[in-house]
Formats: structure tokens, C-alpha cells, sequence
């Protein structure tokens, strides 16, 4: 299948191609899973994922966003039957996922737990900034789903000079959460 295409962008998004390659891997998707995006925003973990799963259902706080995930979508190819939902985490999650991302923060101790109770079987979380970092790791340890923590950070290579130097984006912590994992 081709590149994930995302012809219209938003303010936030979106989760770099390294990034969401690493995210993917470590959610573990399989074919029958019922996967939910939260905080879907321009939509490229939503489409990736909506190539690997049965269902995936897309949560994301503001309209114009969730349209975007909408457009976004409507430009690639996918096999799975997917739900938009505009609603603020943990209102509008689905009660019989397989997996979860959270890549919108709000509310995350909330959206956790009900990862928890409703048996959420791989849960990634990705963060940005150091502090928040630290409390999505503790937040995980708390509820037993603490299974590793994965510091990203790309580089891409430009022409400098007759030679290839780099640039690199901002680090990124991948933390990843298993059902009865037993930490680090
Ligand atoms: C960093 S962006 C996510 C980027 C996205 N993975 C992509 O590739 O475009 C975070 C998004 O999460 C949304 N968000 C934050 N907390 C949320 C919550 N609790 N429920 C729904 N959306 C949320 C924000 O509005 C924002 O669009």
C-alpha cells in the first residue's frame, strides 16, 4: 500500500513517520483489533492503523481537527471500519478496545483508567516535554501497565556545503503499557 498521504495539516499534528513507525511496532496491532486514536488530530496514526485492524475508532476534542482526521482519511487507502468521534478523552471511548493510543494528553490519568477497567490489552503513550514525560511513566507504573519507555530522537539529513549534515527534531518518549506487565 502506499505512503500514508496527509494533504491537509493541523496546528498539533502530525506524529513524524519515524515516530508513528516505533508507535505502531510497540502497540502490536493485529488484524482483528479494535484500536482507538486518541487525540487523532490529522489522522496519520488513525490511517496507519486503519491498514493493520478490523475497527479503529478516532477521538479528538476539536471539530476542526476531527475534520481534518476526516480528510485526511477520505485521501488514502484503508480497509478498516472506522468511527470519528469528536469528544474530550475519556468521554467517547469505546468500552471494547484492543489497543489505544494517547497522543493528546488531557485527562490522561482518566483515559488510563479506563484503559484499565474496560481490559485495554496494549496501551502507547507519546510525550514530548520532560516533566509530562515523568508523570505519563508514574501514571503507567501506577496501574500496573508499565512494560518500557523509549527515548526517540530523528535526525534528517540536508546537503551542506557539497557534504550531508543533520537537523534534528525534538526527542520524543514512547511509553509503552501492557496488561499485567510487570515494569522495568
Ligand atoms: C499532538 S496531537 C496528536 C497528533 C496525531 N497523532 C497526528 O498524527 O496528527 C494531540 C491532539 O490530541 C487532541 N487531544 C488532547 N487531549 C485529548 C483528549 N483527552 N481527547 C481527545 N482529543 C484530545 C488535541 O486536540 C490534538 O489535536
Amino acid at each position: 500500500m502506499s505512503q500514508v498521504t496527509l494533504p491537509h495539516d493541523a496546528k498539533a499534528g502530525p506524529t513524524k513517520p519515524e515516530v508513528r513507525a516505533v508507535t505502531l511496532d510497540k502497540l502490536g496491532l493485529r488484524p482483528t483489533d479494535h484500536f482507538v486514536d486518541v487525540g487523532s488530530c490529522t489522522g496519520s496514526v488513525t490511517i496507519e492503523a486503519a491498514r493493520r485492524v478490523e475497527r479503529v475508532t478516532a477521538v479528538e476534542r476539536k471539530p476542526n481537527r476531527l475534520d481534518v482526521t476526516r480528510k485526511n482519511l477520505a485521501a488514502n487507502e484503508y480497509d478498516a471500519d472506522v468511527t470519528l468521534r469528536e469528544a474530550e478523552a475519556p468521554d467517547g471511548l469505546p468500552d471494547d478496545a484492543d489497543a489505544m493510543f494517547v497522543g493528546g494528553s488531557r485527562n490522561f490519568d482518566a483515559v488510563l483508567d479506563h484503559a484499565v477497567d474496560t481490559g485495554v490489552d496494549r496501551v502507547v503513550m507519546n510525550v514530548s516535554r520532560v516533566e509530562p514525560a515523568g508523570d505519563a511513566i508514574e501514571a503507567f507504573r501506577e496501574r500496573g501497565l508499565l512494560s518500557e519507555v523509549v527515548q526517540m530522537q530523528v535526525s534528517h539529513g540536508y546537503e551542506l556545503a557539497g557534504a550531508t549534515s543533520f537537523r534534528s527534531n525534538n526527542p520524543v518518549y514512547v511509553v509503552v503499557g501492557r496488561r499485567g506487565a510487570e515494569g522495568l
